[in-house]
């Protein structure tokens, strides 16, 4: 059956922030006001959906946002959204705002809610990856990734001088939740002496071998990278047992922490956050429904089914595992 003719859309951000989300959002309102549709920004997540916060979107408001970090429109994690009360709340006042389907820019969470909405309620939506984890099935790209990943080779990079200059070993905590590829990609980006990720025991060795022989080597400074795997400080305890075990090294901890999630994006993430916006404006207005943009195969446009890209796992890159292997000697 035909749904009834797209008139105004909703769009939000949801889950962690992360830079490109203006982007997107500039993107989605100039793509949908491109196509004759009026927009508004739901503020706060799916809270804001409870709770009625809501601006309208009109081509100006969204100037000057392109290059800034967070969200103009902010975000949640909503407790409530996960009732059933809450979201009967959302759809009244969607309904009643005249909103006919939504654009929600967040991580698998947002998608599982997005995806239960759309069963209880007739309100498609359609979702756009904006996450630095880059951890979600069925596209090779999420929005913040390389910002987040500059961000992190810039300080560990400051990080090596210092290092260098006392001889220590440091251990640096870098974010993913349950998902190591931006601490793997940023320790081959900096060239770490080992990288510690929850998917690839077999680097642990690298740690191993490193403390065995290389470090032994007067002058001798080293960088771990350690991925936080879902438990912020995971890094210390690590480090505390190498320092055990090694009373003459001179160990420090760093954990960069929310910095990473901040800063101007990156050309690659408002060039990504563009497109997948445009996409899922047109996506809407050829009546799909329950599905994540992705990037595929070197940013090739892609719709993948919201139950897929939540409830599959994001495989890591083999290759990068492989060369961090061959490159680490
Ligand atoms: N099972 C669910 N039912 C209803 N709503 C949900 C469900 N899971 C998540 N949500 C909604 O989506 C919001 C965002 O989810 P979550 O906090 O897991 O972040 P995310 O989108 O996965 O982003 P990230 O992990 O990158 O921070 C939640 O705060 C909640 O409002
Ligand atoms: O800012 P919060 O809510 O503590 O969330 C931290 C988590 O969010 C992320 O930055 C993005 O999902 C993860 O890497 C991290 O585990
Ligand atoms: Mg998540």
């Amino acid at each position: 059956m035909k749904r009834k003719k797209l008139e105004k859309i909703g769009v939000l951000t949801s889950g962690g922030d992360a830079p490109g989300m203006n982007a997107a959002i500039r993107a989605v309102t100039r793509a949908a006001i491109s196509n004759k549709l009026k927009v508004v920004g739901i503020r706060h997540g799916y809270q804001g959906m409870i709770d009625g916060d809501f601006v309208p979107l009109r081509t100006r408001d969204v100037s000057g946002i392109l290059h800034r970090g967070g969200t103009v429109l902010k975000t949640a994690r909503s407790m409530e959204f996960r009732t059933e009360a809450g979201r009967e709340k959302a759809y009244q006042n969607l309904k009643k705002e005249g909103i006919d389907a939504c654009v929600v820019i967040g991580g698998d969470g947002s998608f599982t809610g997005a995806l239960i909405f759309s069963q209880e309620y007739d309100i498609p939506f359609v979702g756009i990856p904006g996450t630095i984890d880059n951890d979600m099935y069925g596209t090779d790209y999420t929005i913040g990734y390389d910002t987040a990943l500059n961000t992190v080779v810039e300080a560990v990079d400051k990080i090596r001088h210092t290092a260098a200059s006392h001889d220590r070993l440091f251990f640096i905590e870098v974010m993913g939740r349950e998902a190591g590829l931006l601490a793997l990609s940023a320790g081959i980006a900096v060239g770490a002496e080992a990288i510690l990720i929850p998917e690839a025991k077999i680097l642990e060795k690298e740690l191993d071998q490193f403390l065995k022989k290389g470090y032994k080597e007067k002058d001798r400074s080293g960088i771990v990278i350690v991925a936080e795997g879902g438990e912020t400080g995971r890094v210390i305890k690590i480090a505390k047992a190498v320092e055990d075990n090694y009373p003459n090294l001179d160990v420090r901890v760093s954990i960069l922490g929310h910095i990473q999630r901040g800063g101007k994006p990156s050309a690659r993430d408002r060039i990504a956050a563009t497109k997948m916006g445009v996409a899922a404006v047109e996506a809407l207005l050829d009546d799909q429904k329950s599905i994540m943009i992705g990037l595929v195969k070197n940013f090739i446009v892609d719709h993948v089914p919201f139950n897929k890209a939540v409830k599959l796992n994001h495989s890591i890159d083999e290759d990068l595992i492989h060369i961090q292997s061959i490159i680490n000697i």
